[in-house]
């Protein structure tokens, strides 16, 4: 007799979506399009090469993989046929000009070398640890502290997003916004700047970008407000740029810190080129860390026994220099890199196929395609992870030593591509980890953060530019007592 037991290996019929003449499957994209990460990656997920391609509306075609040659081949070795191309340009034109991140060819290769020139000094690097270390005493501890004292709950995710915020504009551009103090005059460039982001990524959700670009012509509804907030973006940068190039006049000698200076003083004065490289590293460094953060702060509270952990790697180095300690923090680290495995800040990023091409899996690319490589599916595929994938476990990043010391055992930037990959790599990967850190040891060290959710609580995700917890995350913070406490 035949078995009735059901199988529990996903069926592929139903799993891929059902593709027709002209329409494509554009009913299973519109009934997914609240879940469309979480969709793609079940499809991903069941798929033999962990490659599929989704028929859009009109035959246009877009290919999604979590297939680490695939993405070796995409942004390392064949790099000069994935751009960003002129879909993704022209969305966020407005607000980013022609910086660093809104650009290919000749024009990022020249910003590149020039930034990477600047990001890989001593003198940055110390002048991100002060930046970091102010903010973190200054501000955030004492906001803690207050909260603690009086029982007050916090959004989590917004503090965290303020805090990149205020920290990414001093290095950038040596501006302090001041966010995470309430209501000072400097805020309003912060809201407008969420605006401009926020707008800016909600033109890649529209359904053509001929909707976008009529609102626009007729300056109405969401293309209105971006039009305001990106010309107070973008006025506040040019007087900003418009004054350091006068204090670097008046005073050569002057000790240039911040990115903005170094670039002036080093002889890129042109005043739209210094404004857009000075918006898109904003960009870049604002959400990211943040919402890594929060994610990583969540996890930490599901599993009691990595916080420990940490705690005892921070009570072994507290006799170290504070900066000493975090590059030592290995322990942390691998934490870390395991939180964003599951929740990565940049979910997804596609490039555009400008000649036509195959994947090292066989898959066709014809010239024009958006081939999509997916950080959060590849964070949840067995067979680069193992079956124990879903589980929080940071041990996969670490080895002992005969010392019993922990190691630091990476993964390729192509299976874990949750920085980028090749000559695009992120930029500001090192100073990412090293304000994450610290983050982490400042707060950890004195307070334990409790979030304030029901029992069952599942935050969901949100994606815009970046992965964001839907409705923040609420918390409580208590003071641990003296350190060390264990
Ligand atoms: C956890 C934190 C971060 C993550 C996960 C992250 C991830 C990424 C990813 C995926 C890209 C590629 C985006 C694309 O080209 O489509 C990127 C690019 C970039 N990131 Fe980050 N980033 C982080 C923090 C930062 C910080 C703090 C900065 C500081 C300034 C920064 C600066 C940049 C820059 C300038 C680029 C553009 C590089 C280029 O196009 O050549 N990132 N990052």
């Amino acid at each position: 007799s035949k078995s009735k037991k059901p199988s529990t290996a996903p069926c592929p019929s139903t799993v891929f979506p059902k593709s027709y003449p002209i329409i494509g499957s554009y009913f299973a994209i519109k009934s997914n399009r609240s879940n469309r990460l979480q969709w793609t990656t079940r499809i991903l997920q069941s798929s033999p090469s962990a490659t599929f391609t989704l028929h859009h509306l009109f035959g246009f075609r877009q290919i999604f993989t979590a297939n680490p040659a695939n993405v070796q081949h995409m942004l390392k070795t064949h790099f000069f046929n994935y751009q960003k191309g002129p879909h993704f340009t022209s969305s966020l034109f407005d607000f980013l000009g022609n910086g660093i991140f809104n650009v290919d060819g000749g024009s990022w290769k020249f910003q590149r070398q020039v930034s990477s020139h600047e990001f890989n000094t001593k003198s940055l690097r110390k002048f991100v640890q002060t930046v970091v270390d102010t903010e973190l005493h200054d501000r955030l501890i004492p906001m803690f502290s207050a909260a603690a004292s009086d029982q007050t709950v916090l959004d989590l995710q917004d503090i965290l997003q303020r805090f990149a915020f205020d920290n990414i504009c001093k290095i950038a551009f040596g501006f302090d916004p001041a966010c995470l103090l309430p209501s000072l005059p400097q805020a309003q460039f912060a809201e407008a700047f969420e605006d401009a982001a926020h707008i800016s990524s909600e033109r890649f959700r529209a359904f053509l970008t001929i909707t976008w670009k009529i609102k626009r012509f007729f300056n109405v509804g969401l293309e209105k407000r971006l039009k305001i907030a990106v010309s107070q973006v973008r006025e506040l940068a040019k007087k900003i740029v418009k004054e350091k190039k006068q204090e670097l006049a008046d005073n050569s000698s002057l000790e240039s810190v911040d990115l903005l200076s170094r670039f002036l003083s080093s002889g890129h004065s042109d005043e739209n080129f210094a404004t857009d490289i000075v918006i898109s590293f904003i960009l870049a460094g604002r959400d990211t860390t943040s919402a890594a953060l929060t994610w990583f702060f969540w996890l930490l509270y599901k599993h009691p026994e990595v916080e420990k952990e940490i705690l005892k790697e921070m009570k072994e180095k507290s006799n170290m220099p504070v900066f000493e300690e975090v590059k030592d923090m290995v322990y942390t680290h691998a934490s870390l890199c395991e939180s964003m495995r599951l929740y990565p800040p940049v979910p997804v990023d596609t490039k555009l196929a400008m000649e036509d091409d195959v994947l090292p899996d066989g898959t066709v690319v014809k010239k024009g395609t958006l081939v999509t490589y997916h950080p959060y599916a590849m964070g949840r595929m067995e067979k680069l992870w193992g079956s124990d994938w879903a589980e929080f476990k940071p041990e996969r990043w670490v080895e002992r030593d005969e010392a019993g010391k922990w190691i630091f055992v990476g993964r390729d930037s192509y299976t874990y591509p949750v920085f980028q990959a090749g000559p695009r790599i992120c930029l500001g990967k090192e100073m990412a980890f090293l304000q994450m850190k610290r983050v982490v040891a400042g707060v950890l060290r004195r307070f334990k953060v409790v979030p304030t959710v029901e029992d069952g609580f599942q935050p969901e995700l949100l994606v815009y530019l970046t992965s964001k917890m839907k409705g923040g995350l609420p918390i409580k913070v208590e003071e641990r007592g003296e350190f060390p406490y264990l």
